[in-house]
């Protein structure tokens, strides 16, 4: 199993194989799940409140109850497949194991958080706010990562900060006919508060990483995190009636009716899935900050999904605040890949150094002789 575990906290800098044929194909992979989980998952959320879904906790819930989609891709390398002599779960220490059932719980607040924000603001409204939560995501991993602050990062992290202050300030434009104030405020303060514990978990999960050795535990790391997140939603969903809302919802709310009430609450249970292993990979292999960049600057996207699907209002602000989200994101992915480049090439000419180095050697000793 390809180990990727070498980390010296700067961004891109697995020094372990981090530009060999392997790590980018897994990387690539990473990136479409995030990619293509967190937008259909935000604008799948949305749905289930928009045609009549209103328990907060059915929300919660569908973010981690799909966390038995991950036992094939963990049990099938050992008993399927046989391509690997690891044994799923057999590098759990206590540590680790009781680590990652307080990071699911952490995850489990912060979908809640979420799908509070979301069920009373417009998608693209919430996707921007959440943006703020980079630079949370940048000093906590200063404290908890020693994540180094370069031009790069910190130029990215202000030019997205300033597109979500720029939402922020445009509260009149962005608020749907029927939002109140107090519940603008509500999902505005539950959004912010959601991009603050996401902020939390990102470099938590990197310290926690740094004694992890595997992709696969990494998958495994996160099936115990989504059991933890489900269990304390589906606690929550007991004591609020959320089990009996799921039935009367089906019958009697969905104005789409049952079919696709349930075809939407498992297409979202999906989505999340691939949202958040897309993003325990892109930490792992990246690192938090990274990871925490590509998430939040496919928010800036999922505005452009909320105003295309969903007819949300777009004003000018909100239209330059999506633009500085998007230049902020690819001038960093720009500034990543010509470090990337820089850094092939420097191993590169090491590489020729030290063979000729050895040479030299070889040489001198056969002369010696
Ligand atoms: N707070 C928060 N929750 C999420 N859940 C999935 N993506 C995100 C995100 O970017 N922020």
């Amino acid at each position: 199993m390809t180990n990727y575990n070498t980390v010296d906290h700067q961004e891109g800098q697995k020094t372990n194989n981090k530009t060999g044929k392997p790590y980018l194909l897994l990387l690539g992979l990473n990136y479409v799940f995030l990619f293509v989980g967190s937008i259909s998952s935000s604008l799948l959320s949305k749905y289930y409140f928009i045609h009549g879904g209103s328990s907060k906790w059915v929300s919660t819930w569908v973010q981690s109850a799909g966390f038995p989609l991950l036992v094939p891709p963990i049990y099938a390398p050992y008993y399927l497949l046989k391509c690997t002599n690891r044994r799923p779960f057999s590098s759990f220490t206590p540590k680790i194991l009781i680590l990652s059932i307080f990071v699911g719980l952490m995850l489990g607040i912060n979908n809640l958080l979420f799908s509070w924000g979301n069920s009373y603001l417009p998608v693209s409204t919430s996707s921007l706010l959440l943006s703020s939560q980079l630079v949370f995501n940048l000093i906590l991993s200063v404290i908890i990562v020693k994540q180094k602050i370069t031009f790069l990062n910190l130029n990215c992290v202000v030019l997205l900060t300033v597109s979500s202050v720029l939402t922020g300030l445009d509260s009149d434009h962005n608020k749907p006919h029927g939002l109140t104030q107090p519940k603008y405020y509500i999902g505005f303060f539950c959004t912010i508060g959601a991009g603050l514990l996401f902020a939390l978990y990102l470099p938590v999960m990197e310290k926690i990483y740094s004694r992890v050795n595997t992709y696969s535990m990494v998958m495994e790391m996160q099936f115990v995190i989504e059991f933890a997140a489900t269990v304390l939603a589906t606690v929550g969903m007991s004591s609020d009636g959320g089990f009996t809302d799921l039935k009367t919802e089906s019958d009697r709310v969905f104005d789409k009716g049952p079919g696709l009430y349930w075809v939407t609450v498992i297409f979202n249970v999906v989505t999340w899935q691939m949202c958040f292993m897309g993003t325990a990979g892109m930490v792992y292999l990246t690192s938090s900050l990274t990871g925490g960049i590509c998430s939040t600057a496919i928010l800036g996207m999922n505005v452009l999904g909320g105003v295309l699907v969903y007819r949300d209002p777009i004003g000018g602000v909100k239209a330059v605040a999506t633009v500085v989200c998007l230049w902020g994101f690819c001038s960093y992915v720009h500034g990543m890949y010509l470090k990337m480049k820089r850094e092939e090439e420097e191993e590169r000419v090491r590489e020729i150094e030290n063979k000729q180095k050895n040479l030299d050697m070889e040489m001198a000793s056969a002369e010696n002789v």
